[in-house]
């Protein structure tokens, strides 16, 4: 990683070569220098610097803390920098130069048309943002692997995916973070602010409220409600999993699958796999395999455990992983060690999914694996909901669809996958990059097919009937 250093130093009590020395010995690598002021007797410099990793950040800070004559003023890295003041912002589609522009853009003109949307609602798509926007929601509970961080927190995760929705589909995105737990409030609120909004994106909203929240509002509301974690991993995960087996030449319907972290993610990824023909699957939680025979307190895993680990085994995730073809994480850090690979079938899949850290260090798994992906974008093969909310909204919003339905998010799976062709197909290489600007196009046209097929697309397109 790289920090900027702003640094003041007393010239007559020490040279800049001196710095360059104190950081070079603290094994920090200098890439880059600005002059920020000069007087007579002192110099201001940003200086940044190259440095392994945090750690090693503060061992080069500290030392130049201690060179006599410096004074830190402050540090920022280049991840910081990006975050500061923000990421997104909203910009006006047409100027306002001049008095007529005005009456036109806000009242009186404005008027006429507030009056054509009251009379008939639907004009709401064609007359305001309604038909290109999806608020992202979230009460800050679940973020990435963080856990409760809070919604001040959880912003810079929506503003993030804001971005993503507006550089790969065009979809005008906007952060919402609430400060409350309350489920039902959260309903409320979202029901609420509805109006404004093509869709509702749910994100990182802890299990198992978010069910209860996803199911409300999709019953409440005529505009479709996706829990990204939920539906959007599933759907990436689906699609990485299809072209991963290609590689290992194994049928989905005879493979075992190990999955560890029972949550938001791992319940809909479960459920995807069921629907796409895995037989054989144990979910994994803090207490172990999930089974019949125990009455959890979640009410969910009482269910998963009916669905699920068909010879109903119980222990650890070491004890369940022998013979296991494919491992997936959505839980925490580290937490499949090497020799539970070892203990994999020939040719393991591990998809390690954890943000910002998964299960298992992927240099450590690499020499053990057939095929490895993890939630990243600084390993190959990134299985990341990235892949799939962008292009399944831009579906949804441009045929109108009242709801994300299940024909939809296999279409949106299938759709990725097919972006990676056989001839390009490898072990790192099973699923498309993010920057594939293949993927949102194909994800929306097959999402909206099978809105068409399955009815729940309210504009008429003939091309699609
Ligand atoms: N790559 C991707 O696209 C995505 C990755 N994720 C990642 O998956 C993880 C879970 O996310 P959500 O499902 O939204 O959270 P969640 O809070 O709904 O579920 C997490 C589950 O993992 C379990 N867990 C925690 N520590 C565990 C351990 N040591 N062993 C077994 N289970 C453990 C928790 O008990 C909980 O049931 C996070 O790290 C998140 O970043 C989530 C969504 C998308
Ligand atoms: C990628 C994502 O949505 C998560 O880790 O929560
Ligand atoms: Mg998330």
């Amino acid at each position: 990683m790289h920090i900027t250093i702003r640094l003041q130093f007393a010239k007559h009590v020490v040279s800049f070569s001196d710095i360059a020395t104190a950081i070079g010995q603290a094994g920090g690598d200098i890439v880059g220098i600005d002059v920020i002021s000069s007087s007579k007797t002192h110099t201001v410099r940003d200086i940044t610097v190259s440095v392994l990793d945090s750690k090693h950040a503060d061992v080069v800070v500290d030392t130049l803390r201690k060179t006599a004559g410096v004074k830190v003023i402050h540090v920022s890295d280049r991840t910081f920098l990006m975050h500061i003041g923000g990421k997104i912002e909203v910009k006006s589609k047409i100027p306002i130069k001049t008095r007529d522009d005005l009456a036109r853009v806000y009242t009186p003109g404005v008027a006429r048309v507030c009056t054509a949307i009251a009379e008939d609602p639907t004009k709401a798509y064609s007359l305001t943002i309604k038909r290109n926007t999806v608020a992202v929601i979230s009460d800050g509970t679940a973020v990435l692997g963080l856990g409760d961080i809070g919604p001040y927190a959880a912003m810079p995760v929506m503003e993030g995916k804001a971005m993503l929705f507006k550089q790969l589909a065009g979809v005008d995105a906007f952060p919402i973070c609430l400060d409350t737990k309350d489920t039902d409030e959260i309903v409320q609120i979202v029901k609420a602010i509805a109006p404004a909004f093509g869709g509702i994106n749910l994100e990182d909203i802890a299990a198992p409220r978010c069910f209860e929240i996803e199911e409300r509002l999709k019953q409440e509301l005529d505009i479709p409600v996706f829990h990204d974690d939920q539906h959007g991993t599933a759907v990436v995960l689906l699609a990485g999993l299809l072209n991963a087996l290609k590689i290992v030449d194994k049928k989905i319907e005879e493979i075992k699958v190990v999955l560890t972290g029972i949550g938001a993610a791992g319940i809909a990824c479960t459920k995807m796999l069921l629907a796409a023909g895995v037989k054989n699957i144990i979910g994994v939680d803090r207490q172990g395999a999930i089974h019949r025979g125990v009455q959890y307190d979640n009410p969910y895993w009482n269910e998963y455990a009916q669905l699920t680990n068909p010879e109903n085994i119980s222990g650890s995730l070491s004890d369940v992983i022998v013979g296991a073809d494919v491992f997936i994480g959505v839980s925490a850090p580290g937490i499949l060690k090497v020799e539970d690979v070892k203990n994999m079938a020939k040719d393991p899949i591990v998809f390690a999914m954890a943000n910002p850290v998964p299960e298992i260090d992927p240099e450590l798994a690499e020499p053990y694996v057939r095929v490895m992906a993890t939630g990243r974008s600084d390993y190959p093969n990134q299985i990341n909901n990235v892949l799939c909310f962008p292009g399944i909204f831009r579906g949804a919003l441009d045929c109108r669809a009242i709801e994300i339905n299940e024909e939809m998010k296999l279409a949106a799976a299938q759709a990725i996958a097919s972006v990676v062709t056989d001839e390009e197909l490898s072990e790192t290489y099973i699923i498309p990059s993010v920057f594939n600007n293949k993927v949102a196009e194909r994800v929306r046209e097959a999402v909206m097919k099978a809105a068409y097929k399955t009815g729940v697309a309210r504009k008429d397109d003939m091309m699609f009937r």
